[in-house]
């Protein structure tokens, strides 16, 4: 699903409204009835509802979510700041078609807000939308700072007000804290990133009837990865299939300390359907992995602690993934050096590899195209140096994959996958209970094993990341948020599996 600017919004409404056709008072009046809709299914009429409506079409979604609301029994009150001498049309239009009966408090000065809220209320902030163009200050920002300090559940309409949709939100601004959002017909890119996300709260997308023609036509490089798309890449295993149909993957990391990581992909690449798995320890991991996976076929390395070679006959293996737990020792280094001069299976790095490339220039010139990086934050500032804010990051994702030649998943809440192509693809799945060690090495697992089985590296990352993240959502259901450890992931990977094929 592509995610469109305010920009971009701004035009699907031109044609919306052009080509549909349909006033922009009545696409205001489809938006408000999606508002209403889904409020309706969450609350009862009871629930005291505080809209607070500003002066553009977001505050007239507000004034026309009220009307109907009001309409259908519910207990409505609008507040309005009074700031602006310019009202959009169709806010006027909407606050003329305001039912008397409707309470509306105006607010000139912070002492015309109310002491607090009560506690069960429902707040709805339809202060600004997508059309802010300045930081928020003085009347507006205090009602912002009033709004943020009510224990009432505060539900932003389209996105929390005074949050910039597709640009860095200046640390000046006021910006509401959302429990909710409702946003219209497409996420905004600013709810998929670390800094800007944390006020959107719980999203969700409320379609309003753009025209699909506009839609379809539309360039952007920012996509969310949806269940749809993801499962379409599901491959069934036919009857007569044997392990041989399903890849030999080999995976290689572990060092004194740290066999645990690499234990924990082998895992993963199994409960991922490879067909054949061998894993490169040093020497201290042969007992571990032997009897921790016993699925698994190990070879050494010459070396008792860490990497110091790879394995010859590379090319039976269908992928190669390197990393978890690897350590960074020098030689390491040097047998990475020395794996990309050869003719290689199709590579994913993690961990360790990733720093180890961070550290040598030379090497990272060497990475074979193809390759499918997963670093999180730091590990990616180690390879690109730091990032102003989280827009410029994508910036240097977009510039590193196309040098690169590579596709680079960079891990969060909400993982990117930037491709060599400079398109970014946004995962929906996953949960903060998988801030916890080790779920990276599962992921590096999963992606190795889904490669092995012939999956191109673009779907790889697709499946990967949402398969990997839903087996952290089911993991959660069962074992809750606090309680989950990276090796829930592969044990509910197969439930993941079992999900995404039924639905
Ligand atoms: N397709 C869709 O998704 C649909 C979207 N719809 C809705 O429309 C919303 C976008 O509406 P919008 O363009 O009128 O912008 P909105 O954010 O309400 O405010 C703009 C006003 O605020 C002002 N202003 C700006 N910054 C300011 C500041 N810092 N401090 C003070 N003032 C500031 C600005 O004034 P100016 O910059 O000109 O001075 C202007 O008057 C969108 O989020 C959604 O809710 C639906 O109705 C229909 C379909
Ligand atoms: N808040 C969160 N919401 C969703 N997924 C998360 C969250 N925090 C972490 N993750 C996921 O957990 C994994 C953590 O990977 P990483 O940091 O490499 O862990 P480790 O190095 O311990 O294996 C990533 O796939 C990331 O997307
Ligand atoms: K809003």
């Amino acid at each position: 699903m592509k995610i469109l600017t305010a920009a971009q919004t701004r035009a699907a409404d031109a044609y919306t409204i052009a080509q549909e056709p349909i006033s922009s008072l009545d696409l205001m009046e489809r938006a408000a009835g999606a508002l209403v809709q889904w409020l309706k299914q969450k609350y009862t009429p009871e629930t005291p509802l505080y809209i607070f409506c500003g002066p553009g079409n977001n505050g007239g979604d507000g004034l026309a979510a009220a009307r109907l609301l009001h309409n259908d029994g519910y207990n409505v009150q609008v507040f309005l700041p009074e700031v602006s001498q310019n009202p959009s049309a169709d806010f006027t239009q909407n606050l003329d078609r305001l039912p008397q009966a409707i309470p509306v408090t105006r607010i000139q000065t912070s002492a015309d807000l109310l002491s607090a809220l009560p506690v069960q209320a429902v707040i709805l902030d339809g202060l600004f939308g997508s059309g802010i163009s300045r930081a928020l200050e003085g009347l507006y920002a205090e009602v912002v700072t009033y709004l943020n300090q009510q224990e009432a559940t505060v539900i932003a309409i389209d996105i929390p007000s005074g949050l910039y949709a597709d640009a860095p939100t200046p640390s000046e601004s006021a910006v509401v804290q959302a429990d909710v959002t409702l946003t219209f017909e497409r996420p905004k890119l600013a709810f998929l990133l670390p800094a800007s996300g944390k006020y959107v709260g719980v999203w969700h997308v409320l379609p309003i009837g753009l025209h699909p023609e506009f839609l379809a036509q539309v360039e952007s490089p920012y996509q969310v990865i949806l269940l749809d798309t993801v499962k379409t890449l599901l491959r069934k295993r036919s009857k007569f299939s044997h392990k041989g149909t399903f890849g030999h993957a080999l995976l290689v990391g572990g060092s004194y300390g740290k066999m645990g990581a690499i234990t924990m992909s082998a895992h993963a690449a199994l409960r991922a359907g490879v067909g054949l798995l061998t894993v490169q320890v040093p020497k201290t991991g042969y007992n571990i992995l032997q009897t921790a996976v016993p699925e698994a076929m190990v070879l050494t390395d010459d070396h008792d602690l860490h990497l110091s070679q790879f394995p010859d006959e590379l090319n039976k293996y269908q992928c190669i993934g390197i990393g978890p737990g690897l350590g960074q020792a020098e030689d390491s280094r040097l047998a990475l050096e020395s794996l990309f001069r050869q003719k290689l299976p199709p590579l994913v790095l993690d961990a360790d590899a990733l720093n180890l490339l961070a550290s040598d220039r030379l090497l990272r010139q060497q990475l074979p195209p193809d390759t499918i990086l997963t670093p999180h934050p730091k590990e990616f500032e180690r390879l690109t140096g730091p990032a102003i804010d989280d827009f410029h990051r994508l910036q240097l994702l977009q510039s590193f994959c196309a040098e690169h030649a590579c596709y680079v998943i960079l891990k969060g809440a909400h993982t990117c996958i930037g491709t060599p192509s400079g398109e970014f693809y946004f995962n929906t799945t996953g949960n903060p209970g998988m801030a916890t060690g080790g779920t990276g090495d599962v992921l590096t697992g999963i992606l190795t094993s889904l490669r092995a089985q012939g999956c191109p590296a673009l779907e790889t990352c697709f499946l990967g990341v949402y398969l990997h993240g839903l087996a952290g959502d089911i993991a959660a259901e069962a074992e809750g948020e606090t309680s989950l450890i990276a090796s829930d992931l592969y044990k509910y990977l197969g439930a993941a599996f079992q999900r995404l094929s039924s639905r």
